[in-house]
Order: structure tokens, then C-alpha cells, then sequence
């Protein structure tokens, strides 16, 4: 049977919805520790300067991982929607008392202040929501082409930086995602239970 991008973000996506809050308290748990193990093995500076993001429609929630960067002495980076393209992200820098705002999908994202937001070039990491990957690495997003439009640049003129990790939970896993030309592949990908790296 063929199933298309759209039949497996609705797929993957109930699945995800309908995890108990228990599952979704020890995955929040056990993503933690896998990032904070992994980044062990980094060549990035002690501190460093992490995008990341605010979890939304059953991602693993990433709010203990925040806390724990934060103590850590990271900086951290959420996106921002650009008010003028909508299709492109800014990412800017998230602290404890950062005025926030909601975007259009509902998601909190930091006010726009042009000062604090950082060239994703200077990124060392970028934490990546998906819906689905596969056993390539491949990446499949909500549809919006928001991280893959964002990251197109990066992606032709083969930056090394940032480190682009993609979270999820270990049900978002399929064996073969259907791949268009724009798709940018991860070189890693961590959930509860498994970091898998290509
Ligand atoms: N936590 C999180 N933040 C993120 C993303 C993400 O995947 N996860 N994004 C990754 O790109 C961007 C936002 N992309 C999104 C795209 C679609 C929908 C969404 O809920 N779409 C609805 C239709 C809503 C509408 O069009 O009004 C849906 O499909 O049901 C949400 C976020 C930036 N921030
Ligand atoms: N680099 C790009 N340049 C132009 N258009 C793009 C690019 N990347 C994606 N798009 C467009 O964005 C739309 C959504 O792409 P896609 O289905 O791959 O999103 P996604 O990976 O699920 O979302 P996201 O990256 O936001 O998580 C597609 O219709 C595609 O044409």
C-alpha cells in the first residue's frame, strides 16, 4: 500500500495525541537525559547556544529539558514566525521572563525584539520538532515547510553549524518516509529511548 506525507502526519499524529500523560511525564524525563548524555559527546563549547522549541500536539514536552539547559548555563533559542513572510523562522533568545506572545497556531513564541534574535548561523545546535522520521534520517515536519524553507541555505552550502538534532518519540518512527527535494536530512535523532545518529 502507498501512503502519502498527509496520511502519515495524520497517522503519526493521533498516535501522539493519544499517549497518557503518564508516557508523555517519563518520555519528558528520559528525552532529558538523552540530550544531556549526547551533548556529552559534542564538539560544542560548554555553553553553548541551543534552539529548541515549545512542544505542541503531543510532542515529548520539552519544558524539563528547557529548565535543565537553563541551569546549565546554555543559551536558548525559540522561533519566531517572521511577521512579514510567514513561512521563515527567526530564532530568538528565550529567558525566564521573556515576554511572550501566541502565534497562529496556538504555540507560544517570544515578542518580536530584533536585538535578542540570533543568525542561525551562530546557533551550535537547533532542536528540531518533527511529525515522522525514518531510518535515513529523514524528516517529516507539520506541513508548513517552516524548518525546511529556514534551513534551505544551510542546507546547499553544507554548513557545519548548527548541529541539527531532530526529538520525538520512539511512535514517530516509520522504516521509509517519502522524500522531496527540499527535505533537509538529520544527522541525529533522539527520543526516550534510542539516540540514533547517521
Ligand atoms: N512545537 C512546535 N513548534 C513549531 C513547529 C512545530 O512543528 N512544533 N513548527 C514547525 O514547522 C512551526 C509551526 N508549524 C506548525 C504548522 C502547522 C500547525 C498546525 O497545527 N496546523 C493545523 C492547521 C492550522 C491552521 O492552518 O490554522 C493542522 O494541521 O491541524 C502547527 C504548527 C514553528 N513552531
Ligand atoms: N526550501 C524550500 N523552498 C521553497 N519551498 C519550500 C522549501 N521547503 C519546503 N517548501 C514548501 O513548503 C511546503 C511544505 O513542505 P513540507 O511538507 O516538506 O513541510 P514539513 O517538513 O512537513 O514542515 P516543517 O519543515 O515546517 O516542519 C511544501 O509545499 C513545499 O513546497
Amino acid at each position: 500500500m502507498h501512503i502519502n506525507r498527509t496520511e502519515i502526519r495524520q497517522l503519526i499524529r493521533k498516535k501522539r495525541l493519544s499517549l497518557s500523560e503518564l508516557v508523555q511525564e517519563n518520555a519528558a524525563r528520559a528525552l532529558k537525559i538523552n540530550f544531556i548524555q549526547h551533548i556529552k559527546t559534542l564538539k560544542t563549547p560548554l555553553k553553548c547556544r541551543i534552539g529548541i522549541y515549545f512542544s505542541n500536539d503531543g510532542e515529548v514536552d520539552t519544558s524539563l529539558l528547557i529548565k535543565e539547559l537553563w541551569s546549565r548555563k546554555h543559551s536558548l533559542y525559540l522561533p519566531v514566525i517572521h511577521p512579514f513572510n510567514g513561512t521563515t523562522l527567526y530564532f530568538q533568545e528565550y529567558e525566564e521572563n521573556s515576554p511572550m506572545t501566541v502565534n497562529r497556531y496556538g504555540i507560544l513564541e517570544p515578542k518580536l525584539n530584533c536585538s535578542q534574535i540570533c543568525p542561525l548561523a551562530q546557533l551550535d545546535i537547533l532542536l528540531m520538532p518533527l511529525v515522522a522520521f525514518d531510518d535515513h534520517g529523514n524528516r517529516l515536519g507539520m506541513g508548513g515547510g517552516f524548518y525546511d524553507k529556514t534551513l534551505a541555505r544551510y542546507y546547499q552550502e553544507n554548513w557545519q553549524q548548527p548541529q541539527l538534532i531532530g526529538l520525538a518519540h520512539q511512535c514517530q518512527h516509520v522504516a521509509a518516509l517519502p522524500v522531496e527535494s527540499w527535505d533537509v536530512p538529520l544527522k541525529c535523532i533522539i527520543t526516550p529511548e534510542k539516540i540514533y545518529q547517521w
